[in-house]
């Protein structure tokens, strides 16, 4: 099912949100630290200079002792806009022209059509800068709904058609269609192109190797909740691409949610994290419910609990380290666990089950299948 319909058909549950308590202040999300050349969206936790959170409440604790990724200088040229300000389709341009970036999708299946939505929500971009390569007639149609311009088959004119008409370039094809997309894009890419791949497993090097010399590439390993800006990115650049490229790239991600960047032998091991792991969460959210149902709680109260009490300890890992750091998730497990309470009977079950290991084989073994993908 394709995701939009699918979170249509969750709408009713997601849009039930509880008010900030006394003590939770509304602003941590608007308030962004705005030194240095990083400017954190509006959905992620920054240095935070809201006054709530400038003492440690009591229930926080330590902040993990590494560097937040989110205080690093990722990037070297920002956009340079203010976060509590919506990005607009002006905030990310052809930096040549001025004008906004068009960009085009070779390929807009489950993961392209959940950039596209995230685009047009963030209003990063809109839709007459974005068009899409598909091949099959129904997609065609529901895509079409969007407002977007749509081609044909990359591998059947669709390519030209897309090189001609954008800016950006993303390669949303399965890996294994790459090579014949890459190699159908090729006569057409122009040196103004910047050419996004978000196919898992695939090489750099393979994607320069299919270009013409010097096109500048990016690749970037999203995951679906860009439908709903809170994905989790990362990216690496090309041999050609600029620190320009990377500030386009970065603008674009960061309006569907966080992007870090990473060297590229890392990209399998963000591929079996982040890039699969919403479907490990989802599985989570199903069977927690499942075992509320089983001792008796209605089906729909129980899978709205479980995915409120996943995002709610998410974000307690993300703002709970006080001063905008990283909370231990040990620590905050230990907060809940009172001595001959409930949640440690229930700990001792997932020990017992080897759910941890179980967690850590899944990331494995995606991250494996990443680099046989190559
Ligand atoms: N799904 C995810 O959570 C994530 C996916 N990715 C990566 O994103 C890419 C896409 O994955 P996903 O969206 O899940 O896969 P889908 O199969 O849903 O999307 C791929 C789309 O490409 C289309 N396509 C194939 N060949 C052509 C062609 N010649 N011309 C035009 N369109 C074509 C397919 O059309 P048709 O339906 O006709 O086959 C399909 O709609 C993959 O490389 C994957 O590794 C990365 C991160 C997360
Ligand atoms: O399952 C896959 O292959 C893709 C890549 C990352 C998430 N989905």
């Amino acid at each position: 099912m394709l995701l939009g319909s699918l979170c249509q058909q969750l709408r009713p549950a997601w849009h039930l949100q509880a008010p900030p308590s006394s003590d939770t202040c509304a602003c941590p999300f608007r308030e962004v630290a705005t030194s240095g050349p990083l400017h954190w969206s509006n959905r992620q936790q920054p240095q935070s200079k809201c006054h709530k959170r400038q003492r440690r409440s009591p229930g926080s604790v330590a902040s993990l002792p590494f560097t937040d990724p989110r205080n690093e200088s990722l990037i070297t040229q920002d956009l340079d806009h203010d976060d509590d300000e919506p990005t607009t389709s002006h905030q990310i341009a052809r930096p040549e022209a001025g004008l906004p970036d068009r960009i085009g999708f070779l390929g807009a299946g489950k993961m392209g059509e959940a950039l596209i939505r995230g685009f047009l929500a963030s209003g990063v971009s809109i839709p007459s800068n974005l068009s899409a390569s598909v091949r099959n007639a129904e997609r065609q149609r529901s895509l079409s709904m969007l407002g977007i311009q749509i081609f044909g088959s990359a591998t059947d004119g669709g390519a030209a058609e897309i090189a001609a008409n954008s800016d950006i370039i993303i390669i949303g094809v399965k890996p294994q269609q790459a090579e014949n997309v890459l190699s159908a894009l090729a006569p057409y890419v122009r040196p103004d192109h910047l050419i996004i791949s978000i196919a898992a497993g695939i090489r750099i090097s393979s994607i320069e190797s299919l270009l013409p010399e010097a096109t500048r590439v990016v690749r970037v390993m999203p995951n679906t909740p860009c439908l709903i800006r809170e994905a989790a990115s990362a990216y690496v650049l090309g041999n050609s691409a600029t620190p320009l490229d990377a500030s386009r790239t970065f603008a674009l991600m960061r309006s569907v949610g966080v992007a870090v960047t990473v060297e590229e032998r890392l990209m399998d091991a963000v591929t079996g994290l982040s890039g699969s792991g919403p479907a490990y969460v989802f599985l989570m959210i199903e069977a927690l419910a499942d075992g509320a149902v089983s001792v008796g709680l209605p089906r729909d109260k129980a899978l709205f609990l479980a995915a409120q009490t996943v995002v709610g300890a998410a974000r307690m890992v993300l703002e709970g380290g006080g001063n905008g750091g990283i909370a231990h998730p040990a620590l905050l497990k230990d907060h809940v666990a009172s001595p001959a309470g409930t949640t440690i009977a229930g700990i001792a079950e997932l020990e017992a089950c080897g759910v941890r290991s179980a967690f850590m084989r899944a990331v494995k073994a995606a991250a494996r299948r990443s680099e046989e993908l190559t």
